[in-house]
């Protein structure tokens, strides 16, 4: 799997893909993108605010471009966002141009990692985040281990594991 230099983090909010992404590139020496912070570059808006004035489905087909670009690259460490995988073109072209890891973490972690975040407008206005995490995974967990190369679980470990453990299983 080494000749695929890049590594893109799939799974859902709070899974730590954005966290770990940072790290793994450090410590590989590559370069790191996080497929929000670029569309929040581009717009000069946050993503909540992305969500307010184009609604999800324009977060989406601005997620698709920003993913269609950043895949061209070489060399990279990419941190997807959870529901990047809703698009088959953007999982075809992750799946083709590097080392998928699926970043698997139970439903608890992610309420506890996500709570004081108000960057999550799916679950940050939802009277019930847990019933909207679950019937997530329920539509998105077939689409993440469809595309993954590697499963790492990212529940008690720590980020330091995580990093070392996805550097153990893609290889390099
Ligand atoms: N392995 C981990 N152990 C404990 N906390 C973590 C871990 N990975 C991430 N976190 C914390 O969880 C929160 C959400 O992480 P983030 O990287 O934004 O997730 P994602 O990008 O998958 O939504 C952050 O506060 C981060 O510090
Ligand atoms: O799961 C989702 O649909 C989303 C996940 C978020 O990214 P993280 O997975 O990095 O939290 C962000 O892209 C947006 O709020 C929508
Ligand atoms: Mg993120």
């Amino acid at each position: 799997m080494a000749e695929k230099r890049n590594i893109f983090l799939v799974g859902p909010m709070g899974a730590g893909k954005s966290t770990i992404g940072r790290q793994l590139a450090r410590q590989l020496h590559l370069e790191f993108f996080d497929s929000d912070s670029e569309i929040e570059r581009r717009t000069g808006a946050d993503i909540a605010w992305v969500f307010e004035l184009e609604g999800e489905d324009g977060f989406r087909t601005r997620e698709e471009k920003v993913i269609e670009e950043l895949t061209e690259n070489t060399g990279i460490v990419l941190a997807t966002g959870g529901g990047s995988i809703l698009s088959k073109e953007s999982r075809n072209r992750l799946s083709a141009r590097g080392i998928v890891v699926y970043l698997q973490t139970p439903i608890e972690k992610q309420l506890a990692r996500t709570q004081r975040d108000k960057r999550r407008p799916l679950i940050a206005e939802a009277d019930d985040p847990r019933a909207v995490l679950e019937g997530l995974a329920a539509q998105r967990n077939p689409l993440y281990e469809e595309i993954a190369d590697v499963v790492v679980r990212t529940d008690e470990q720590s980020a330091k594991f995580v990093v070392d453990k996805i550097i153990e299983q893609v290889g390099l």
